[in-house]
């Protein structure tokens, strides 16, 4: 059996969400008692938050949504880069151009040590002319343990922009601490939510034999 890494956050009360987002609210509905045979719970999540993908319709109005991606992008080889050398932004000079070659997905581990307990408005982006370097490549997804692609305060959201260029896609809030940089396969699908413009995915990486 070939080792599985689960890179997605946990979802629970305290998962950071952005600012001025109403937090992950997990309801119980019904308890097992007299009458009742089952416990049954339901759920609010901000779409931003934790481990998630951003459909096509979340920097464009005609974009899809989470029910209409295709999900080839979001299941495949994929190649993990350790990017904790860089300072801000991911820049061109931050990447090892060459471990990238032929890969369809690529993953940036920026972190450290990823800030599962606060809202780190910090985090590293990622420039937008990286993107669209990618995109020339064939990459065709790219994932981040940051929570955007994009500084907290962009406007611009100029990387959101490259990857729509580029018909990419993409996944943020990956949890890369322990996964050693190199080539896995990636399963991280969107729920089929009508509408979303993003959604959870359960993020995870399998070993290549
Ligand atoms: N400004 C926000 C306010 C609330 C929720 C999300 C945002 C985002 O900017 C999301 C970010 N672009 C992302 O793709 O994760
Ligand atoms: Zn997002
Ligand atoms: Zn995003």
């Amino acid at each position: 059996m070939s080792r599985i890494w689960d890179i997605s956050q946990p979802l629970h009360t305290a998962v950071p969400v952005w600012p001025g987002e109403p937090a992950f609210a997990l309801h119980s509905h019904a308890v097992i008692g007299d009458g009742c045979p089952v416990n049954v719970g339901g759920m609010f999540t901000p779409l931003h938050a934790g481990t998630h993908g951003d459909a096509p319709l979340h920097y464009a109005n005609d974009g899809a949504s989470s029910a209409d991606c295709e999900l080839d992008a979001y299941i495949g080889p994929c190649v993990l880069l350790d990017v904790r050398h860089a300072r801000g932004r991911v820049e061109i000079a931050d990447i090892d151009w060459d471990a990238i070659e032929g890969s369809e997905r690529v993953l940036l581990r920026t972190y450290e040590c990823f800030p599962h307990d606060q809202w780190d408005s910090d985090f590293t982006a990622i420039a937008s002319d990286v993107i669209a370097r990618l995109g020339a490549m064939g990459v065709r997804l790219i994932g981040t343990d940051a929570a955007s692609l994009d500084p907290e305060q962009s406007k611009t959201l100029d990387a959101h922009q490259a990857v729509k260029a580029a018909d990419m896609r993409i996944l943020e809030g990956l949890v890369l601490d322990d996964v050693p940089p190199g080539r896995y396969e990636l399963v991280a699908l969107p729920l089929r939510i009508v509408g979303a413009d993003a959604s959870p995915v359960r993020a995870i990486l399998r070993e290549i034999a």
